[in-house]
């Protein structure tokens, strides 16, 4: 089996392969599009990608290649933690109070805000495809007077040297990361924790109906179906037309949920299952 993940070596991402995949052969891309596009050729047998951030929300390109782009089931999902680092060039050990621009992915200096409205008020910050390829564009450009945020396994890929340890927000800094396949997927012995099932939605209303979405609430409602996530996206159809996308805490049966799901194909709505699959969480 060969898992694709946005790279370079080192990303969280990879992080996430590791732990969830130990001992499988893993392909890093550029973009999180390159990864989806890599199991719809057969390049790789997996996708590993970001979906969630606690602090930053969703990672909207994912959301939107899913729906727009490609058409691969969810067959997993696994939580992270998320601590993030300031790191520069050894060079730069001492006079890193100097530095005038940031470089990290966007999730990532949002994650960081806090910190860097307080010490670095006013820098300039650089957009990267992701964490690791800061960290590598500052290995090896020695003479910009930057830093990388990213993980320890960045700083230790890249010979860089953290100058300040845990700089995200908020000690509850986790990212949900979907595992995406054409085949079913079987986890190997994992470092992680088996933690559930969930089953995802996604649900086009009816045009301009009032109360379409209370009634799709109520669906789930009156089954006692717990949602555990809602979201809306846009169709990119017009202004004001929306997708929502709904994950629901429990794996698909043979009543409840093709129940619901029947119920609002009745009043109008166009309904899509992405996927009924288990979740696994990572400690540390
Ligand atoms: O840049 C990385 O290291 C990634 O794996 C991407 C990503 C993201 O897209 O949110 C993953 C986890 C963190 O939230 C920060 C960045």
């Amino acid at each position: 089996m060969k898992v694709g993940y946005l790279g370079p070596k080192a990303t969280f991402t990879n992080m996430a392969v590791n732990q969830q995949f130990p001992g499988v052969e893993s392909i890093p891309f550029l973009t999180i599009p390159n990864c989806l596009d890599a199991v719809m050729e057969d390049k790789v047998d997996v996708a590993l990608v970001p979906v969630e951030n606690t602090l930053e929300g969703s990672v909207n390109i994912t959301l939107d290649y899913l729906i727009h782009e490609v058409s691969l089931p969810i067959h997993g999902e696994v939580t992270v933690p998320i601590k993030q680092h300031l790191m520069v060039h050894p060079h730069r050990k001492e006079k890193w109070r100097d530095i005038d621009v940031m470089y990290s992915h966007s999730h990532a200096i949002a994650q960081c805000h806090k910190f860097i409205h307080t010490q670095f008020n006013g820098i300039t910050c650089e957009y990267t495809t992701s964490t690791a390829a800061a960290a590598q564009f500052i290995k090896e450009n020695p003479n910009i007077n930057g830093a990388a945020i990213g993980n320890l396994l960045t700083a230790e890929e890249y010979g860089l040297e953290i100058v300040k340890h845990h700089i995200h927000d908020s000690n509850n800094n986790h990212t949900r990361f979907l595992i995406l396949s054409k085949n079913p997927v079987h986890y190997p012995e994992t470092t992680s924790t088996f933690s559930g099932y969930k089953t995802s939605l996604m649900v086009t209303l009816p045009s301009d109906r009032s109360g379409a979405l209370h009634q799709v609430l109520s669906a789930f409602a009156w089954r006692k179906l717990n949602l555990v996530k809602i979201e809306s996206r846009p169709t990119k159809t017009g202004l004001g037309n929306y997708f929502f996308l709904i994950d629901l805490d429990r794996k698909m049966d043979d009543v409840l949920i093709p129940g619901a799901i029947a119920e609002l194909e009745a009043i109008g709505c166009e309904v899509k299952t992405l996927g009924s699959y288990p979740f696994y969480m990572i400690e540390k």
